[in-house]
């Protein structure tokens, strides 16, 4: 073939989504035959297995790449020279492969060397002018914008249509390739000077498709819907985000916390992996280690979650979002959770989370309480100087505790070990269930709650509400504790957050 065959024209990618229904040689014959019959002047096919199977039933020019990841290298694209020439083998008129300046297992020159003695056309797919630029000074006879905004960082939406232009001054053989997904973007690249236009998505992965209209449906539905709230539950070492309506969480991801870069960090970075739910939510719910004070956000042990002072969280969260932004510390966000979707009855309850801190959260006449209330881990025995009942009784305590008897173990460990009736770490186990038994006491005689609900990695650590149960045996029924587990497990955060945010009364 000659490099004015495909002049002027559109090529079709056939590369389904590894693993989906359409991997088969069968339909990517046919997504082939389709494109052709519809006026594709060429193909792009990954892999020689399809290039060998679409070549017989079609007439067009096929550039042919296979992808491959190294754990040695970034370049997926036809990385090796016997790849390269396994596709010539197969049929391929015009060989793409990975043109970046990136660690390679085989330089671009002896690609196009290799390509160019079998006497077909050579392809650079870049990611840059640069790229372009090397490219062309070792022979190849196309450059693709194919790899612009996949060499790091997140992954751009929109095509790189001033990649095209800024290509175009090097050479007219510019192939505009990389999420051209409408007719408008496939014209602009045309009209930015592209010696063809490569559509692969948008015409062949029915999946990518798909989701596109689906999210696009969805939020047009849920422009209209006031209960649903993005929720955003901060933790120490990850951060819970989701769209949760009514208790019921319609998508749900999870990104770290990285805790050296601080709360405007985080609030950019959630913002920017959620992008595609923007008009899905009229609300915000924020859950937070901490605690809230007039919309301001303070930490009560730096160790957990280290936060500026009085940081100003409800004001930096409404300008990153856009929307109402309703802010209260996580356990009290839980407490609601389970108060409305699960452990609770509609009756008063407080919520007891026992894990590596103590929190906890107050349902009063069917109101949450707010501010420093809940902050159970925080109370001091009958002498003032005596530590934080979190420093008695949680996990953290409770490996430090083996640690001191000579035992290296993590909390869940020492349970095991209690479990299978180890006396020194049944002590320890037994010796934080009478605390917290001790507190769902003065609890139950402060607020009367009709429930306790117990969660957290330690309260609902298999035999410890057991434990707890069995120090309240001897107590006059009338004023012991109802003790009952948590239901909504890590999710009672967000889903009593996005409940909180979106309430009316
Ligand atoms: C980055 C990378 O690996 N691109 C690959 C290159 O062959 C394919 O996954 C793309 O589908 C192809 O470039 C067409 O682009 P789009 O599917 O966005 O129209």
């Amino acid at each position: 073939m000659q490099r004015d065959d495909i002049k002027k024209s559109l090529i079709v990618s056939c590369q389904p989504v590894p693993g989906g229904p359409t991997d088969t040689a069968e339909f990517v014959t046919g997504f082939a035959k389709a494109a052709v019959d519809a006026g594709a002047k060429a193909l792009r096919i990954e892999s020689i297995a399809y290039v060998k199977a679409v070549r017989p039933a079609v007439n067009v020019p096929i550039i042919g790449i296979v992808k491959r990841d190294l754990d040695d290298s970034p370049v997926r694209i036809t990385p090796f020279v016997a790849d390269a020439e396994a596709l010539v083998d197969a049929g391929a008129d015009i060989v793409a492969f990975d043109a970046t300046d990136r660690l390679r297992p085989v330089s671009v020159q002896k690609l196009v060397q290799a390509i160019k003695t079998r006497g077909k056309l050579t392809m650079a797919d870049c990611s840059s002018l640069e790229d372009a630029r090397n490219a062309l000074a070792a022979g190849v006879d196309f450059v693709g914008t194919t790899l612009s905004g996949y060499v790091g960082g997140p992954e751009p939406v929109d095509p790189d249509i001033g990649l095209i232009t800024a290509m175009h001054t090097l050479t007219p053989y510019v192939i505009a390739e990389g999420r051209i997904r409408t007719v408008e973007q496939a014209a602009a690249a045309a009209k930015a000077g592209a010696f063809a236009v490569v559509v692969g998505s948008a015409i062949t992965r029915t999946e990518h498709v798909t989701s596109w209209f689906r999210d696009a449906v969805a939020a047009a539905y849920d422009a209209h819907d006031t209960q649903t709230a993005l929720a955003i539950d901060i933790g120490g070492t990850k951060t819970m985000v989701a769209l949760v309506r009514g208790g019921e969480v319609l998508a749900e991801i999870t990104v770290p916390t990285v805790r050296d870069t601080g709360p405007d960090a985080w609030l950019a970075m959630i913002a920017d992996s959620i992008r595609s739910w923007t008009d899905r939510y009229s609300r915000v719910g924020i859950a937070v280690t901490g605690f809230i004070q007039d919309g301001c956000w303070s930490a009560l042990n730096p160790a957990t979650l280290g936060i500026p002072d009085r940081y100003p969280l409800v004001d930096k969260a409404t300008a990153t979002f856009g929307k109402p932004v309703f802010a209260v510390n996580d356990a009290q966000a839980a407490a609601w959770g389970e108060y409305r979707f699960g452990a609770g009855d509609g009756g008063d309850l407080v919520f007891l989370t026992i894990s590596t801190g103590i929190g906890g959260g107050i349902i009063v006449n069917g109101r949450p309480l707010a501010g420093l209330a809940g902050h159970f881990g925080l109370i001091r025995g009958p002498s003032a100087g005596q530590s934080p009942l979190e420093d008695q009784t949680s996990g953290r305590w409770i490996a430090a505790e083996a640690a001191k008897a000579g035992h290296q173990a993590t909390a869940a460990e020492v349970f095991e070990h209690a479990n299978s009736g180890e006396a020194w770490a049944e002590a320890i186990i037994s010796q934080s269930a009478f605390r917290a038994a001790t507190l769902c006491c003065d609890i139950q005689m402060m607020l009367d709650p009709k429930h306790i609900v117990i969660g957290g990695g330690i309260g609902l650590a298999a035999g410890y509400l057991d434990r707890i149960r069995d120090c309240l045996a001897g107590i006059d029924a009338r004023l012991t504790p109802v003790l009952v587990p948590a239901r909504l497990g890590s999710r009672a955060g967000i889903v009593g957050v996005a409940s909180l945010a979106v309430r009316r009364d």
